[in-house]
């Protein structure tokens, strides 16, 4: 798992090194490891100017302008403040050769060293100019530990903020480059390690890496005798007259995930058609270790979701059932909104939601005791409490009609298979978006396709070897 922490636990963990090592030591492994990768990622003989802020986000960079001066690179600075910049940092990267130049204008190469954790959201005055020009002559940026400008713990861009092709960040991730809009702000995003691994809390926020196998607790792996009920059986609860596709989109995502049996609840005539297309399907009552409930449902469902609550067992519910919320749940939930879905079960709009998608997660999920997964391009998966999960697999391709019934089908397996909501819901997340990409790699993909795919990415990530997840 790659981690983000809240600036409040950035800060402490630092000030627990620092207490070890002294906080040159800390800004010098930053600059060090800032200066490598801009060494690397800079064409040779490309000028870079470095926007310089009054802190020590911009200490980092003027002492990794000074390594780049030593080793021979011109580097040029505008400083934002003049009476305001780290003194010895600036010192540092004189000495090396670096000149101060009034304006950014002309540059091709930047470094974004305006601010960092430190960062008021919303930029002003010459800082804001220095984005509107970089919108004007789009250079390469890199910024330094998080784009200036943008909401570091909510992810939020209230205001003017940099765009980064390349964001470097120290320490641990921040949440702004895990989620919302802001992520899109960073670019790609690569860590380095100055030593605050041991002093860091519990994350705010965290994602897969390509190492990720699956967590432990799934039926699948157990030590007693294994056979198609201990594995978990899936109640599906999904489709209508008017969306019949909607039943075996879910049964098709349920398929392709590790429950033992799924059990098809729906008009007989549905459960027909269902079973013709997957005979596997048992069509029909019986008992289940869990339920989805919703996708493509009709009047009826308020009826299903109440049904299925009475059982006691863990439930997904999307679409139509999420209109039908008991006031709290009292078994484990899963909840799989889009941005629509969501706005209208906090009665706020579809923009609230796209500007703050974290934050209207979270409301969600401390209003009902339940994980909510916000769907989108960077799918969210909020348990009541504890880290959140921000999911980086998938492709734009991923945004067309019935991904999402595949989705809640594929979760739903892996909560009956015994995972958590949270396990379930991040899990499938990854698994759906990588299946996106396989499917076929740049181009669309049809949610059957999609569902088609998830068995081998699932084999990829049983064996902790799941890579090319996402193509942006
Ligand atoms: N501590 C360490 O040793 C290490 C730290 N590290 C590095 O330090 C960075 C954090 O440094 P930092 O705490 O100095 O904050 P930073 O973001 O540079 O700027 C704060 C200054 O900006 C100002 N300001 C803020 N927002 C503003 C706005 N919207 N508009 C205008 N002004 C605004 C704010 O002003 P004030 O609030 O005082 O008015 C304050 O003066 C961190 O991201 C990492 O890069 C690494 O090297 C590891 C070791
Ligand atoms: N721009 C995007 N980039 C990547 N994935 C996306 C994007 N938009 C939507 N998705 C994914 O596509 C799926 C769409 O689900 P949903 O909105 O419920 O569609 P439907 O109701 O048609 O099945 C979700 O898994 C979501 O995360
Ligand atoms: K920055």
């Amino acid at each position: 798992m790659l981690a983000a922490h809240t600036v409040a636990d950035v800060r402490r963990a630092e000030q627990g090194l620092a207490d070890d090592t002294g906080w040159d030591v800390l800004m010098q492994r930053a600059a060090r490891g800032l200066a490598d990768i801009l060494d690397d990622r800079l064409p040779p003989g490309a000028t870079p100017v470095v926007l310089v802020g009054p802190g020590h986000n911009g200490g980092d960079a003027l002492f990794a302008a000074a390594h780049l001066g030593e080793r021979g690179r011109r580097v040029n600075l505008c400083l934002l403040d003049p009476d305001r910049v780290h003194g010895p940092g600036l010192a540092a990267a004189l000495a090396a050769g670096a000149s101060v130049v009034d304006s950014p204008r002309g540059h091709t190469h930047l470094v974004d060293a305006v601010f960092g954790i430190g960062a008021r959201p919303g930029l002003e005055g010459p800082a804001a100019e220095w984005a509107r020009w970089q919108r004007e002559e789009d250079p390469w940026t890199l910024a330094v530990d998080v784009p200036s400008g943008v909401d570091v713990d909510g992810g939020t861009l209230p205001g003017e903020h940099l765009l980064a092709d390349v964001t470097v960040t120290f320490g641990t991730l921040k949440p702004a480059l895990l989620l919302g809009p802001a992520a899109d702000a960073a670019g790609d995003v690569v860590l380095v390690d100055i030593g605050l691994g041991p002093h860091l809390a519990t994350p705010a926020v965290e994602t897969f890496t390509p190492d990720d196998g699956p967590p432990a607790g799934h039926r699948m792996t157990g030590d007693g005798p294994e056979h198609k009920y201990s594995r978990g059986v899936l109640g599906v609860a999904a489709g209508s007259e008017a969306y019949a596709g909607a039943a075996h989109l879910v049964v098709a995502g349920a398929q392709a995930g590790p429950a033992g049996m799924i059990r098809f609840a729906g008009s007989a005539e549905l459960g027909r058609r269902v079973v013709d297309r997957a005979p596997e399907v048992v069509a029909g009552p019986g008992r289940v270790q869990a339920w989805v409930v919703g996708p493509g449902g009709d009047d009826g469902t308020a009826e299903l979701v109440r049904a299925a609550l009475t059982e006691q067992v863990p439930v997904l519910l999307d679409a139509t059932a999420l209109q039908s919320l008991p006031d709290r749940f009292d078994v484990p939930a899963l909840l799989t909104p889009h941005a629509g879905e969501l706005a209208r079960m906090l009665g706020v709009s579809r923009d609230d939601v796209d500007d703050d998608p974290w934050g209207h997660a979270r409301a969600a999920a401390s209003r009902w005791g339940a994980t909510v997964l916000l769907k989108g391009r960077r799918t969210l998966v909020v348990p009541p409490e504890g880290p959140t999960r921000a999911n980086r697999s998938g492709t734009r391709w991923l945004a067309t009609a019935g991904t999402g019934d595949v989705l809640a089908g594929l979760a739903g397996a892996w909560l009956a298979a015994g995972l958590t909501p949270l396990e379930a819901g991040s899990v499938a997340a990854h698994l759906h978006g990588a299946a996106g990409v396989r499917a076929n790699p740049g181009g669309p993909v049809t949610a059957s396709g999609v569902a088609a795919a998830v068995p081998a990415v699932t084999a990829d990530f049983l064996a902790g070897d799941l890579h090319r997840v996402r193509d942006w």
